[in-house]
């Protein structure tokens, strides 16, 4: 058995770092140069710095020698996917397709596994999420997961489980996914009312009615709500809404305080936002929190108008 990692960002490097503890690894970039750098410094300065490169981690640019592998883990931002999914169809049919993306596809509604569905009938489609940041992985501190796929995956499961990085199994791919994607959404509202100093408790009534509607969308979509409170859905929101490492926090923290922010640094929540907000829209369902942070992501509303909209809104049953 042997792995490939198709994304040299943070999380693909880390995934790629753990992963060499049980055999060799490809990590594949789509940029020659940044190869040819990650090969010189043995280190991926650009994506995850400070983190040392092991000796059975080989990095390329060459598609050809990831597509060695049976099984490999697509490490990129959701917005990327299709596009890469387009380009490298034909080749990647047969292959098991892991995807450690978090997001909606914001051009057609779908999630990682029916993307790849979708665009390379003949792979199987997996996913790996849950609370986890690249540099807690990449330093071996200990981390859990959850993976899922459709099918009979224990063998998955003890293939991509290091000595420090547990791996919990589900069948339950829509519920894994969209847990994934959409506590970054309510990061973004509990990063900005921690930015605009409006106190913890404002916080955890967001993480709390976000939860809420993390398990009315997704249910809906037909997820089991068990796979919301587990890792990849109750887990990642604790984790992503009260800690500054997240990038998704931090925007939201960045809006809060009027502060700019780095465009370029990848924010998944922002587009999820969009893609949710039309999921609901088109199934008749209220998302408040959801829509509040589109508006604020999308410059539209200001801090104090999102807050007042919904401590207006009409009391009712929790
Ligand atoms: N960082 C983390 O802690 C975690 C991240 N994730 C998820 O992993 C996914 C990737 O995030 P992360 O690694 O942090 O992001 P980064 O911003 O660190 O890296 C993104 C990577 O994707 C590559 N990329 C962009 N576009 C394409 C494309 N069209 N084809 C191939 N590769 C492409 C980039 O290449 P280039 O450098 O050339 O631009 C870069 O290597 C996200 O969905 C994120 O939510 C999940 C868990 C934890
Ligand atoms: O998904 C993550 C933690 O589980 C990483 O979160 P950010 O993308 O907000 O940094």
């Amino acid at each position: 058995m042997s792995i490939s990692v198709l994304g040299a960002g943070a999380f693909g490097t880390a995934m790629a770092v753990t992963l060499s503890q049980n055999g060799p690894v490809t990590l594949w970039a789509r940029d020659a140069e940044h190869v040819q750098a990650m090969r010189e410094s043995g280190e991926n300065a650009r994506r995850l710095p400070g983190v040392k490169l092991p000796e059975n981690v080989t990095v390329s640019a060459e598609i050809a020698d990831a597509l060695q592998a049976e099984t490999l883990l697509l490490a990129m931002p959701m917005q990327k996917m299709a596009g890469f999914l387009d380009t490298h169809s034909d080749t990647l049919a047969g292959k098991t397709l892991v995807s450690c993306s978090k997001g909606i596809d914001l051009s057609t509604g779908q999630g990682p596994t029916a993307l790849i569905r979708a665009k390379v009938p003949g792979a199987r489609a997996a996913v790996l999420t849950g609370p986890s940041f690249a540099g807690d992985i990449a330093r071996g501190l200990p981390t859990a997961l959850t993976l899922a796929c459709a099918d009979h995956s224990e063998e998955l499961q003890a293939e991509l489980s290091t000595p420090t990085l547990r791996l919990y199994r589900t069948t339950d791919t829509t519920g894994a996914e969209l847990g994934g994607a959409l506590k970054n959404v309510y990061a973004i509202a509990a990063g900005t009312v921690i930015g605009a100093g409006l106190g913890d408790s404002a916080r955890a009534a967001l993480m709390t009615r976000g939860f809420a509607e993390m398990l009315r969308i997704a249910t809906e979509l037909g997820a089991r709500p068990e796979t919301l409170s587990g890792l990849s859905g109750f887990g990642d929101l604790v984790l992503t809404c009260t800690s500054a490492q997240s990038r998704n926090f931090r925007l939201g923290h960045a809006i809060g305080a009027g502060e700019a922010f780095d465009p370029s640094i990848t924010v998944e929540g922002a587009a999820t936002a969009q893609a949710l907000n039309k999921l609901a829209h088109a199934r008749g369902l209220e998302i408040p929190v959801a829509a509040m942070v589109m508006a604020l992501t999308e410059q539209s509303i200001s801090v104090d108008e999102a807050m007042q909209a919904l401590l207006a809104r009409p009391l009712k049953e929790e």
